[in-house]
């Protein structure tokens, strides 16, 4: 289809764009949009279009490495900006198709890659036909088949218009869905898209020629996030992967139960069989307990300005509760970063209170705290003002419980 040409009548509703047509062809993503509002949202974010980011540097972490000086290997990112090659390849994998496999020892918080979409559109598995016809006699599976022509016949129009490059890797990618309806432009989406981002409402996804070959793990080695300005997703290692090793992410929630994660990963023919799902009963205790980490800081507030209450008190069950985040292989879930938090604070306490033999504990806690919230999307899990007037109020409660301030004070050193 030409590039400018309208859409048929029926599809009015979509709008069909070409974005951010900054660079090279094969650099644009194929937008399907539900309304002009939404491409409004998508072209006026600020600083967009951004390039594709080659590297990223969390800009917390030099600070940190200052002060852990026989620490120099723990970087993040690809370093004073010299070009290194990719550190994975797209090759296959045992029973699993192809995958991600690093190419070199990816160390815990470095940027693995970034990548735009080939396609970004609604996400297909909620298309429930809200906007369309039905019959009153029409059963769940004729709507469901209509949804699904619905689906092709837009997806199709977004796919006439890709590069001759881009269609070609798309059509490469697997499809799980052969025999249920889908056509194969649908198919392909729905077994390859990562959620990346809500507009005007509604959520989208998109589908990327080597993200989408990433296989599922219960206990993934990655996480993503959907950089707006660049239009493209970043890709980070939440646990040190040693070169060789197979690159995961997840498909579905992680703190579910295996009964659960596992009627979500039928759809993709995925029959799990890691550890978390085989051994799954101290597994899913685990999760759930990790699925209801709190904010605790009120708790710490209390704990710091109550000298009676011992030094341990909570210390020994949060680092008990990051070593269960860590055998479960969940370095890449919010509560991770939470509860790494909660120990920053209390250590910090401790540090102030009980002096230097503290710090060490304490900048090792602060340093992971500091890479793996790089690896997320500015802002999650609270902002830079949130955490400064949270210590502010544990280091001024800390005060009572050392009877005083410490000389030289312990706080500065290992946070900012
Ligand atoms: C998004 S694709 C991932 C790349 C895919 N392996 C390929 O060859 O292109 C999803 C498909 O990969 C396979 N897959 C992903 N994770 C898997 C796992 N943990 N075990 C078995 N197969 C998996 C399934 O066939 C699934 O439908």
């Amino acid at each position: 289809m030409p590039v400018d040409a309208p859409p048929p009548a029926a599809l009015v509703a979509n709008i069909f764009t070409t974005q951010p047509q900054d660079g090279a062809l094969s650099e644009n993503v194929e937008c399907i949009l539900h309304s002009a509002a939404a491409k409004q949202e998508l072209i006026e974010y600020p600083n967009f279009p951004q390039p594709t980011p080659r590297s990223h540097t969390n800009p917390l972490i030099p600070a940190l490495l200052a002060s852990l000086s026989d620490d120099k290997d723990n970087n993040n990112g690809e370093g004073q900006g010299a070009e290194v090659s990719a550190p994975y390849r797209i090759a296959e994998v045992p029973s699993k198709g192809l995958g991600m496999l690093a190419t070199r020892a990816i160390p815990q918080g470095a940027f693995i890659m970034s990548e735009r979409p080939l396609l970004l559109g609604p996400q297909v598995q909620h298309l429930d036909g809200h906007n369309m016809q039905f019959t009153a006699t029409a059963t769940a599976r004729q709507r469901q088949r209509a949804i699904f022509t619905e689906a092709e016949k837009n997806l199709r129009i977004a796919f006439a218009r890709m590069d001759p490059t881009n269609q070609k890797a798309y059509m490469a990618l697997h499809n799980a869905h052969q025999s249920d309806g889908s056509g194969p432009i649908t198919g392909v989406m729905r077994t390859n898209a990562y959620e990346v981002c809500r507009l005007d409402g509604q959520t989208y996804a998109g589908v990327f020629k080597d993200l989408s070959r990433i296989n599922h793990s219960c206990s993934p080695n990655t996480t993503s996030h959907f950089d707006r300005a660049s239009l493209s997703m970043l890709l980070f290692a939440v646990r040190d992967i040693p070169s060789g090793a197979e690159i995961t992410s997840h498909y579905c929630g992680l703190l579910q139960p295996r009964a659960a994660r596992a009627r979500a990963l039928k759809p993709y023919g995925i029959r799990c069989a890691c550890a978390a799902c085989t051994d799954h009963a101290a597994s899913d205790a685990n999760r759930l307990r990790i699925s209801r980490v709190t904010d605790a800081v009120p708790a710490i507030v209390r704990w710091a300005g109550s000298p009676a209450l011992p030094d341990d008190l909570l210390l020994r069950p949060t680092l008990a509760l990051l070593q269960v985040i860590e055998a479960e292989g969940l370095e890449g879930s919010q509560a991770y970063v939470r509860v790494l938090y909660h120990a920053v604070l209390i250590l910090q306490v401790l540090a102030v209170a009980r002096g230097a033999d503290m710090d060490r504990l304490l900048l090792a806690r602060a340093a992971k705290w500091a890479t793996l919230r790089g690896c997320r999307s500015e802002g999650e899990g609270g902002s830079e003002a949130q955490f400064r007037e949270e210590r502010e109020r544990v280091m001024a409660a800390a005060l009572a419980r050392a009877g005083s301030a410490p000389e030289g004070g312990g706080e500065g050193r290992a946070m900012e």
